[in-house]
């Protein structure tokens, strides 16, 4: 049986869940999937870091067991109070990297160098952060390439929602022209929870204790969030080549409770909106704005953390995939997806290289 050894970077939300979920459903997944999964490493700024290369690996139940503010790995067997993660990602044996730090949306630091490390290292990554895939996907895909490892990145657009592998894997032989979407579960639940009358503030208080939001709220309030998801969806979908700066992008913070009630009783609903489109140049203009749309557009009805994007496409028309855009546990389900990807791309390799062994031979 095939088994991928993790070392999980950042320890908040998506990565716990994930630890949540093979500690929970290992063996089953393990049946259903093929492979079996051990969690050897963990670091993080607050909690420090853990290594367990031995017997099953680091015991997750424990861990899981406490809160996870109060999460303190020095006292334990393999512990330091140090996140070491150029360490723990270059040194400690594992097989795929999992980064769940938080997305800096500016030059994409300190995740852009973990990447960089595991990649160099030899070891697959897989990754819900945004900054390193929106500002630098280009020149990490082809780091990985040359070290021949993935790099797999499904949760950094609409979570769990597969979005980015329906584009990739769905579209072939069909032109897309462009995209608009709801692409940020905390602004669109504060939008909705502002229409049934809660402030600003509470509702975005709400966001964040369900998961929703960014270390900094301001990234899902302000539209960065949204920026860097539709750079990254226009430039794997559209092949744009986006930075920063060719996203216009303005959020919903001047959008008041009174503002959203009153057009929410005139039949408008405003949704924060990421949309791309392909000059008859060729160029890629893209931008981030609030918008309010009538009862009745596709985007209207998407409420909540659930976020929708519809591509138009020139032999179907607009197809819209939907589904969970925030979440622990819905981002963490990226990141086994990200992993089912790295297995079946590691199969074709290792089927390849038997195949050409074979050719040789025969
Ligand atoms: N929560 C969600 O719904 C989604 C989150 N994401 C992205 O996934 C990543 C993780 O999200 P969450 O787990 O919700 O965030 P979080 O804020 O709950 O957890 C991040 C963790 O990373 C740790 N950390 C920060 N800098 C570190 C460093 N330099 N070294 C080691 N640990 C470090 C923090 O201590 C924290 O425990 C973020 O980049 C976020 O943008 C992507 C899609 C959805
Ligand atoms: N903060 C983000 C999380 C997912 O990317 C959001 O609210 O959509």
């Amino acid at each position: 049986m095939t088994r991928y050894d993790l070392a999980l970077i950042g320890f908040g939300g998506v990565n716990r869940a994930l630890a949540e979920l093979i500690a929970g459903r290992g063996d089953a997944l393990e049946a259903e999937l093929g492979f079996a999964l051990r969690v050897v490493a963990i670091t993080d700024l607050r909690a420090g870091s853990l290594v367990r290369t031995d017997g099953d690996g680091i015991d997750l139940a424990p861990l899981l067991a406490v809160a996870p503010g109060e999460l303190d790995f020095s006292a334990m067997d393999g512990g330091d109070a140090e996140p070491r993660n150029e360490w723990v990602i270059r040194e400690v044996p594992a097989d795929i990297v999992a980064e769940a730090t938080f997305t800096n949306p500016m030059d994409g630091e300190p995740a852009l160098s973990h990447v960089r490390w595991a990649i160099e290292a030899g070891k697959h990554v897989c990754t819900t952060n945004k900054g390193p895939v929106a500002l630098h996907c280009r020149s990490l895909r082809e780091l990985a390439r040359r070290h021949g490892v993935c790099f797999e990145f499904e949760g950094t657009v609409m979570s769990g929602t597969p979005v980015l592998r329906t584009a990739r894997r769905m579209f072939g032989g069909l032109a897309v022209t462009g995209f608009e979407g709801v692409l940020n579960g905390t602004s669109n639940y504060v939008l909705g929870r502002l229409e049934s009358g809660l402030s600003f503030a509470d509702a975005v208080a709400e966001a964040q204790a369900l998961g929703y939001a960014e270390a900094d709220p301001t990234a899902d309030i302000e539209g960065y969030d949204v920026q860097l998801k539709v750079m990254i969806l226009a430039n794997e979908v559209l092949g744009a080549g986006l930075t920063r700066a060719d996203v216009p992008c303005t959020g919903i913070s001047a959008l008041t409770a009174e503002d959203v009630r009153r057009a929410a009783a005139e039949g408008l609903r405003w949704k924060l909106v990421g949309s791309a489109a392909r000059r008859p140049d060729g160029t890629v203009e893209a931008r981030v704005a609030p918008v309010a749309l009538p009862d009745g557009h596709p985007l209207a009805g998407v409420t909540g953390p659930v976020n929708t994007v519809a591509f138009h496409t020139d032999l179907l028309g607009t197809v819209t995939v939907g589904g969970p855009g925030a979440g622990r546990v819905e981002t963490a389900y990226a990141l086994l997806s990200d992993v089912i990807g790295i297995h079946e791309q590691s199969g074709r390799a290792v089927a390849g290289a038997k195949s050409l062994q074979e050719a040789h031979r025969g």
